[in-house]
């Protein structure tokens, strides 16, 4: 297997919680370049200290250095990292500057060395996604065709949080409904959406980025008279009333979903399908859902990670 390194200039206070990110995201090591490091005084039996290149320590604060598999999720790992990394603010912990760079000899391979492990995948009962850079026609004519050029955003369509909210799709939504797609990355589920018979389909996401790749995809896909993209924090100031709304968000955003009135997006008998928890926050996210106007229908899970489907109480 192969690895690249990651580099996060952070603080001293967020050491612990940047490490435990990046070993969740997957890393196969963490190394702690601390400028402190060089101004100590020298442990009573040790040399290494004063044997450190200065030159490989940043000049304040700290790098966090991880090795993550290169595989077809790393744009997807890194777009985690980067949220993870983003919601350290939200527990009081100061993470500095926080910059993320690749290593500085392969930062353009490594920006594209994933692409190689990405390849034709049949996702769900109906679809088959492949990237467009592969000339790839599928035997099976039942399935609708996803290609998707995921560039730095999420979204390939292969992750585990992806294949549940494309399942839950497959399941639950009702042809003609008007679907709201919440963190839409790629746009992959809003485009599945769309080809599963969705009447009109509103995709949101924070990240100019994901915006730009998003449109791309939906043009690509022919899609762009049922999809319309655009840049929103969740789903503020939206007003229409959908049939369905989809986030594929940590549990800490879809937490913010639900408190901020998700129901009220949601038309009589609505449902929402929201992906992207792990187990471990499965409890707490199920009673938000519970205090805030849902019931849960329907549970599907991938590894660490839940989805979970629930309709408005009305
Ligand atoms: C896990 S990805 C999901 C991408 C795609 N929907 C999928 O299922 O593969 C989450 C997406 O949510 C977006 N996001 C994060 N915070 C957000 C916010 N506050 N409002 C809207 N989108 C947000 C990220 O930029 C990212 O594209």
């Amino acid at each position: 297997m192969k690895w690249s390194e990651i580099c996060i200039h952070t603080t001293e206070e967020a050491i612990e919680p940047v490490t435990g990110i990046l070993y969740q995201a997957g890393a196969g090591g963490v190394v702690i370049e601390n400028s402190q490091d060089l101004q100590k005084d020298q442990p009573a039996g040790t040399e290494t200290v004063f044997d450190l290149d200065p030159n490989d320590f940043p000049v304040d604060g700290v790098n966090v250095k991880a090795y993550l598999p290169v595989n077809s999720f790393l744009g997807e790992t890194v777009e985690e990292i980067k949220q993870a990394l983003n919601n350290l603010l939200l527990y009081n912990i100061d993470p500095g500057e926080n910059l993320l760079t690749f290593s500085e000899h392969n930062e353009e391979e490594w920006a594209t060395a994933w692409k190689k492990y990405y390849k034709p995948v049949h996702v769900g009962d109906h679809f088959t996604i492949t990237p467009t850079w592969i000339d790839y026609h599928s035997e099976d004519s039942k399935r609708h065709m996803i290609e998707l050029d995921p560039g730095m955003a999420f979204g390939t369509g292969t992750h585990p949080t992806t294949v549940l909210c494309i399942e839950a799709l497959e399941k639950y939504m009702t042809t003609g409904a008007q679907v709201l797609d919440v963190g839409t990355g790629t746009g992959v589920l809003s485009i599945a959406a769309a080809k599963l018979g969705a009447g009109s389909v509103l995709a949101v996401d924070l990240d100019q980025v994901a915006v730009h790749s998003s449109k791309l995809n939906v043009k690509l896909n022919k899609v762009r008279d049922i999809v319309s993209v655009r840049q929103n924090n969740l789903a503020d100031g939206i007003k229409t009333e959908f049939d369905l709304i989809v986030g594929n968000l940590l549990a800490e955003l879809v937490i913010r979903l639900v408190e901020e009135g998700a129901a009220s997006k949601l038309k009589a008998d609505g449902v929402l399908v929201v992906s992207g928890i792990i187990k471990t926050k499965r409890d707490q996210v199920c009673d938000v859902l519970l205090s805030n106007g849902f019931h849960l229908i329907d549970e599907k899970r991938s590894g660490d990670w839940v989805a979970l489907v629930a309709r408005k109480v009305f």
